[in-house]
């Protein structure tokens, strides 16, 4: 690390230390104060003449940037705009978003981010974490080496799966880049402590392949033992190199997703977000409409569009609670029916993978179906479900006779079109508002403007794994756990849905809202802490005590005054 945070041994105020001076300090994002260096540390540093004359305040500068921003017409130059922001000084960077989290999260991260991704050789200004191709298998040592930092999160793609807008190659690089940043803004985790890894195994998106500016490797993705000796070698080096960091797996497709973590979960700390993470928010908002219905989540008859990582991750954890709350796994499994791109997955069919086949469906039950594989408007009125889950990426596909359908035989219809980004979500608010008279109770993936209805102004809560995995990740961090549970995001999800606003008045949203991200952050750290202790999996601490560890961890984004290392 290229400086150090000291306290000052009369006043005790905290001081940064760094050997860096002149146009290295302003370069180095971590470090660069900009205009905000004062008279005394310019002369220290050796910054004179390297910056206009005027000193800023950190409040000018916010003010500045915030002009800036403003002045913006488009989202990718809000993106832009941002980002180069990040490059240039991450504390304003965080500052700022920490002051505007509802109308500049969604240019970070979903929906905006995905159009970033689809840009990406294109808007490409300057390099951020590591790019590693598959042809440099051998070299992996040396290139996790020349991070030169303390590594404690690491979030990774391959880039064939971006949001729901498929296969973008190394621009799925916007991912973890996103993610990270979350960890930082919900969860306090310190920037210099992350770091954003693209895998590139090439890509089959022909557009790319075809486009002059591309900056991936031009080739057809690579699969089967080359891969897989490559995924190997990658763990390997991060375990040897950060043996402590949280791996986190990103917007793999599924086969892979679901290997990768089944390979790799107990080799080190890691865990896959679209499948675990989704898993959680879901299970938390299902928590929470329970609440809000008076109804057990034994209760609940779910269906889910989709039949990828996010709904399996969804159907493993609404099982692993429903079990919790008395039924065995059958009779949990037999209450969830999920929906692939052929339509009912049932025990006629010769099609499924193992994932699909533990929840298929007796296809005896649904005899009365026109086909033989049922659609979902035929599964809804079959099955009355209460919850109706989307996670297939399929814009339009709860449409209204869907929708209407549910509502005849359900007073409060939960409805969650989970996909990402906004182009891909199944249903949009507005319609699910107006089609159940403002029964149903929404969560969305993106996040939405409140829906004004009938004179009221229902506010639309996120469902998003972002709930979950800054928190997760600094609870596992916290803690010093070992390895990383679904047990823990059963926890994570019931600290989520422990502060619904649903539990105290049925009408409220289902979820927290991102200004209260941080707070949730916390509670879900420290179940998740509390989890790993009971699991063996770190060591004995008291609530204070980890709560004391949890808070030491989380950054607020603000300037230090800075001294000369000698
Ligand atoms: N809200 C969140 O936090 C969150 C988290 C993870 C994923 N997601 C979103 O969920 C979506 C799916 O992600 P995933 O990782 O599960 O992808 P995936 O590729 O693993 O799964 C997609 C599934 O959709 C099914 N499908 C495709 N076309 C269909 C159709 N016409 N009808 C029914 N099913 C169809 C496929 O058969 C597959 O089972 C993406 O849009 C992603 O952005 C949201
Ligand atoms: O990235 C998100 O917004 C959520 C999720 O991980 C996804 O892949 O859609
Ligand atoms: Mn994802």
């Amino acid at each position: 690390m290229p400086y150090r945070i000291r306290r000052d041994a009369d006043s005790n105020e905290a001081y940064l230390e760094t050997a860096l001076s002149g146009r290295a300090l302003l370069e180095d994002p971590l470090l660069n104060k900009g205009t905000a260096f004062t008279e005394q540390e310019r002369r220290v540093f050796g910054l004179a003449g390297l910056l206009p004359p005027a000193v800023s305040s950190e409040q000018d500068q916010l003010a500045r940037n915030y002009a800036n921003y403003k002045s913006k017409t488009t989202d990718l130059e809000r993106y832009q705009c941002l980002t180069a922001l990040q490059d240039r000084n991450e504390t304003l960077f965080y500052h700022l978003l920490s002051e505007h989290l509802t109308e500049m999260v969604p240019i970070i991260y979903t929906p905006v981010v995905g159009i970033a991704c689809q840009e990406y050789s294109r808007i490409y200004h300057r390099p951020r974490g590591l790019y590693i191709s598959i042809d440099q298998q051998d070299m992996l040592d040396e290139l996790l080496a020349a991070v030169r930092r303390d590594v404690e999160v690491i979030c990774v793609t391959d880039g064939e799966r971006i949001l729901g807008l498929g296969d973008l190659g190394i621009g799925g690089m916007g991912i973890p880049i996103g993610k990270l940043s979350l960890y930082t803004v919900c969860a306090g985790i310190h920037p210099a402590t992350t770091l954003p890894i693209v895998l590139d195994v090439g890509t089959n998106n022909r557009e790319l392949l075809e486009d002059p500016l591309y900056l991936g490797r031009r080739h057809e993705r690579i699969r089967g033992d080359r891969y897989d000796a490559f995924m190997e070698a990658f763990v390997t080096a991060v375990a040897k190199r950060f043996p402590h960091a949280v791996l986190q797996w990103e917007d793999f497709a599924k086969n892979n997703a679901g290997r990768l973590l089944e390979r790799y979960r107990d080799r080190l700390c890691s865990f896959n977000d679209d499948i675990q993470g989704t898993g959680a928010v879901t299970l938390a908002a299902v928590m929470a409409a329970s609440a809000a219905t008076a109804t057990s989540i034994a209760e609940q008859r779910i269906v889910l569009l989709g039949a990828g990582s996010a709904a399996v991750g969804i159907a493993t954890q609404l099982v692993i609670a429903m079990v919790e709350s008395g039924l065995s796994p059958d009779a949990a499994r037999a209450q969830i029916c999920l929906i692939d791109s052929q339509g009912l997955v049932h025990d006629g069919r010769e099609d499924l993978d193992a994932g699909k086949r533990l929840y298929a469906q007796p296809q005896a039950l649904f005899s009365g179906s026109n086909s033989t594989i049922p659609s979902l408007l035929e599964v809804v009125r079959q099955v009355r479900p209460t919850v109706l889950i989307g996670a297939a990426a399929q814009p339009g596909a709860f449409d209204e006779q869907i929708v209407r359908e549910m509502a005849r035989h359900v007073e409060y219809p939960a409805i969650f079109p989970l996909s990402n980004p906004t182009s891909r979500c199944e249903a949009l608010p507005e319609d699910l508002v107006r089609w159940t008279d403002a029964r149903a109770l929404i969560a969305t993936g993106s996040p939405f403007a409140p829906v004004e209805y009938a004179g009221r102004s229902i506010p639309i809560p996120q469902c998003n794994n972002a709930f979950i995995f800054p928190g997760l990740g600094l609870g596992v961090l916290a803690s010093g756990a070992a390895r990383i549970t679904d047990a823990m995001f059963v926890a994570a999800a019931r600290a989520l849905s422990g502060l619904s606003p649903a539990l105290a008045d049925a009408s409220a949203p289902l979820l927290p809202t991102v200004e209260q991200v941080r707070e949730a952050s916390r509670h879900v750290a420290l179940a998740v802490a509390r989890e790993a202790e009971r699991a063996d999996l770190a060591p004995a601490m008291t609530d204070e005590e980890l709560i004391h560890r949890i808070d030491e961890k989380m950054w607020t984004p603000r300037y230090l005054p800075y001294r000369r290392a000698s």
